[in-house]
């Protein structure tokens, strides 16, 4: 069953200047998936998501996904996180920089990453191998996800940083976005404090 629902493009580009930390705070700490990291030091940035069941190890359904893909969305793979065989490398990258894809979520591994930087994608995954994918499916596309351990469905709003991936479900994004600005409030608030404090106090 595939479940559509799409965030308003305010919302999603209200999301990408929001720390990952604070969005995990804003939704009581979950929508953090665990164990995929940046894979270069890429900006920030949110995007709704596209997603892709794919068999371990194997990307017949990425190049798939990158033909309906539309600019702005992001591409979040379940690999089911798999790292023995890499899913994207930078022949995928390059696909996605010319589909205007804003960022790749592999929960896998991923390889040619030197190559990927020059790209300029952001790319977060589990781990880089050099062994290639395999190009049989099966794979399912636009379909519920998961990855590290967070359920994604088609159209949730997808934010990445240095710290990691948030997720957002639409239905809560208005909600969940004010609520980050006003930790974020809270938060320079008590860094200010702390930055008086002197020795012993
Ligand atoms: O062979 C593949 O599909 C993965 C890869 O290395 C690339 O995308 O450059
Ligand atoms: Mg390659």
């Amino acid at each position: 069953m595939t479940t559509t629902t799409t965030g308003s493009p305010d919302l999603t580009t209200g999301f990408a200047a929001i720390p990952t930390t604070i969005i995990g705070d804003s939704q009581d700490r979950f929508g953090l998936p665990a164990g995929l990291h940046p894979m270069w030091n890429s900006e920030p940035f949110a995007g709704e998501a596209f997603t892709v069941l794919t068999a371990p190890g194997d990307n017949l359904g990425i190049h798939k996904a990158l033909a309906e893909i539309r600019p702005g969305q992001v591409l979040v793979v379940d690999g089911g996180g798999y790292e023995a065989r890499a899913l994207i490398g930078d022949l995928v990258a390059e696909k996605a920089r010319a589909m205007k894809v804003a960022a790749l979520v592999i929960d896998g591994a991923i390889r040619d990453v030197m190559d990927i930087a020059d790209i300029g994608v952001p790319v977060y995954a589990r781990a880089v191998i050099p062994a290639g994918p395999w190009k049989n499916g099966p794979f399912r596309l636009s379909t519920p996800v998961t990855v590290g351990g967070v359920v994604v469905n088609p159209g949730d709003i997808i934010v990445g940083d240095a710290d990691g991936i948030a997720v957002i479900t639409p239905p809560r994004a208005a909600e969940v976005l004010a609520t980050c600005h006003e930790r974020l409030a809270h938060e320079e608030e008590s860094r200010a404090k702390y930055r008086e404090l002197k020795p012993n106090d």
